[in-house]
């Protein structure tokens, strides 16, 4: 079975594949004599990693750190400096891709930051932005305003807010859902009235998905792009 990582700015996953299946990893206590490699991605604290990296050394299991190129099969990285890319975001495209081919995408990863991403029909990564997550939208202003607080048990909604907490809360989720739907715009072609496939991932993805008709929640989708990460490039 496989080890696969993705450490993000707020938490390190990891999970076993075993099967075409993922199974939980406790990070701590892992079945190294059943583990045949390791796949890994970082855009957090890569100290995180120390640990588990020297385990797999001592035994004997190869690791392999997923890295964003300019093309991968027929995608395509819209960024000239492909190293400054988000590795989280290449692989959550790299998934949609192989997940829904030949199908327009917009891939929205919602954790410490909100990543959207564009992706053409044919595989060509038409660019992205990077929001403040939800919370890190919401803290930032009550952090640095004397008035504005949460009260920690208001939910976020798209209704108007009628007090501080839900104007606050409802304002970080509604400025999210104007950027996604913002990106749309970016892919419509009255001509060929092309399907255009929403995928969500992340803490906040679910919550997201929901506010978009016939989009899907995938909580696999970067662990499901390590993987086929691997499949691509170990061949080449
Ligand atoms: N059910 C949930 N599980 C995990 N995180 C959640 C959940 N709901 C909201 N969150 C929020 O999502 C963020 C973590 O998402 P995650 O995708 O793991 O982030 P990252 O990849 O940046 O480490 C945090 O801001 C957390 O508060
Ligand atoms: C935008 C991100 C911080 C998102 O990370 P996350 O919220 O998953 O922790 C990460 O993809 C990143 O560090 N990107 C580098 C900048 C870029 O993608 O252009
Ligand atoms: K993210």
């Amino acid at each position: 079975m496989r080890l696969l990582i993705d450490v993000g700015n707020t938490s390190l996953k990891a999970v076993l594949w075993h099967n075409e299946q993922a199974q939980p990893a406790d990070i701590n206590d892992l079945p190294w004599l059943q583990i045949t490699e390791v796949i890994y991605a970082c855009v957090g604290r890569s100290d995180l990693l120390n640990d588990v990296l020297a385990q797999a050394a001592s035994n004997n299991i190869i690791c392999f750190e997923a890295k964003v190129t300019r093309t991968l099969g027929d995608l395509v990285c819209a960024y000239d400096h492909v190293a400054n890319l988000g590795i989280d975001r290449w692989l959550a495209l790299i998934a949609g891709f192989t997940l829904y081919p030949n199908t327009a995408c917009i891939v929205v990863d919602a954790g410490t930051a909100t990543t959207i991403d564009v992706l053409s029909s044919e595989g060509v990564h038409l660019g992205g932005w990077i929001l403040p997550g939800l919370d890190l939208m919401t803290s930032s202003l009550t952090q640095n305003t004397q008035r504005v607080f949460d009260d920690g048990k208001t939910p976020f909604t798209n209704e108007l807010g009628k007090d501080t907490p839900n104007g606050l809360k409802n304002g970080a989720l509604v400025a999210t859902i104007g950027a996604i739907d913002q990106a749309k715009l970016h892919l419509t072609d009255k001509k060929t009235e092309q399907k255009v496939q929403m995928i969500f991932a992340g803490g906040y993805g679910l919550l997201l998905q929901q506010q978009f008709e016939g989009s899907i929640f995938d909580s696999l989708l970067v662990m499901k792009g390590l993987n086929y990460w691997y499949e691509l490039t170990e061949t080449v």
